[in-house]
């Protein structure tokens, strides 16, 4: 990337994550010197009745004429150079630089249309996504930003910008932390990426180059955090959540161990790893929903509730409680649950698995605590792989 070419940036999503990192985007946008002033947002358009009208008006129009996503993250002003464009054609026309940031499951048929029309050969991506997809023949798990860079074709590199990071505390601006994966190029490319994101002192960014880890581990800790909204149903309190937290991670580690190349055991450290799982567990969505779903059940755990009407039940909690948002975690759950499925590892997993049959398969929510309570230790899975890599088969 030469001096003279600026970034061209497009956010893809306006939910609430992808609104809340406008915020840094934007206003970072508006003084870098290698950044174009202007960031175009692709907007998943939809109608909103405004309090002062009872006249259905266009998110996007709503937006640039407030600067407020009012669906999604109300009450916080988006910079004025961010740009709701509702036609993705048009909003990541000519883009050096894209932003990933919408639940998954719609990112499929959206990628032919932005890989026709972003710049030819300059163009990058960061994806804050976190789910994660499912080879069904390899039955293998796969990054979302290895999807993205096979759809995008042409050589498209596509890191991970994964954290701690709860989308209305960040935009409120309290301090927290994120982990940006990814070798973009050169140095300075790493670089100028991570000052897209940064907005010292309250959003502060590290750069690692495990891509692998720092993804794997911001899907996973969802089905951690439905096991924590099921802990705090049970109201076990503290002690019990901690160690839920300890086993979810060994899960989470001996999965990425497992499953994924070149997995650093540093990359647990960072924000996009205990800490993401430890916020997820206490403030997320994933949690709030899954503790709703096991008050619900505990309160008639004689109801045999099978695969179908678990899932209803998990539909109706979205809706009445996300008014809009997404559950990320009960994706994750049944992709991983597949792959784990297929190749008789459930009994390896058990708290994976647990979570699972609770969730889906009518198992009492009272059966959380059998699944915490292993014996296996952290120190023992990292002496068993040697390196400073996590290598277990
Ligand atoms: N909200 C948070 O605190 C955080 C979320 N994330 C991740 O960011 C990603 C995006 O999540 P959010 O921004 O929170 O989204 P959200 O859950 O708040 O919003 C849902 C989004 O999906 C869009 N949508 C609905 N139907 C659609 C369709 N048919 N096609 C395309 N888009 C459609 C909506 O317009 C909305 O923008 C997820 O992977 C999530 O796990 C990551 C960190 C924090
Ligand atoms: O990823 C998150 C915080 O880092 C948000 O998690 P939830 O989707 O559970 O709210």
């Amino acid at each position: 990337m030469s001096d003279s070419i600026h970034e061209q940036i497009c956010i893809i999503g306006s939910g609430n994550w992808g609104s809340a990192i406008a915020t840094k985007i934007g206003r970072n946008a508006a003084k870098l010197p290698f950044c174009h002033d202007t960031v175009s947002m692709w907007v998943f358009e939809e109608e909103v009745t405004l309090p002062e009208s009872d006249k259905p008006v266009k998110l996007s129009e709503v937006i640039n004429s407030k600067h407020e996503n009012v669906k999604y993250l109300p009450g916080i002003t988006l910079p004025s150079n961010i740009r709701a464009v509702p036609d993705l054609k048009e909003a990541c026309q000519n883009a050096t630089l894209l932003v990933f940031v919408l639940p998954h499951q719609f990112l499929p048929n959206l990628l032919p249309i932005i890989r026709a029309n972003v710049h030819p050969t300059r163009c990058r991506g960061v994806s804050l996504i976190k789910g994660l997809d499912f080879d069904s023949k390899t039955k293998m798990p796969v990054l979302i930003s290895k999807t993205i860079e096979e759809a995008m074709g042409r050589g498209f590199v596509c890191g991970v910008l994964m954290g701690a990071n709860v989308a209305n505390e960040v935009a409120m601006g309290k301090m927290c932390e994120s982990t940006l994966a990814g070798n973009f190029g050169d140095d300075r490319i790493n670089e100028r990426i991570r000052q897209v994101f940064d907005e010292a002192p309250n959003f502060r960014v590290a750069r690692i180059d495990d891509v692998a880890g720092a993804e794997a581990c911001g899907a996973l800790k969802n089905i951690v955090a439905l096991g924590a909204g099921f802990v705090d149903a049970l109201g076990l309190g503290g002690n019990t959540k901690a160690a839920l937290i300890r086993v979810g991670l060994l899960d989470m580690a001996k999965f990425c161990g497992m499953f994924f190349e070149g997995v650093e055991q540093g990359t647990f450290l960072e924000s996009c790893g205990m800490a993401d799982l430890i916020t997820t567990c206490y403030g997320g969505r994933n949690r709030k929903c899954a503790e709703e779903f096991a008050k619900l059940r505990l309160a008639d755990e004689s109801i045999n509730i099978d695969q179908e009407s678990c899932n209803a039940l998990w539909t109706k909690i979205e809706t009445e409680l996300l008014h809009g948002q997404k559950l990320q975690g009960t994706l994750a759950l049944q992709e991983v649950h597949s792959i784990l499925e297929s190749r008789k590892l459930e009994e390896s997993f058990r708290l994976f698995s647990m979570i699972y049959n609770i969730s889906f398969k009518g198992e009492p929510v009272s059966s959380m605590t059998d699944a915490i309570q292993v014996k296996k230790s952290f120190t023992e899975m990292l002496r068993r792989s040697s390196s400073r890599r996590l290598e277990i088969s």
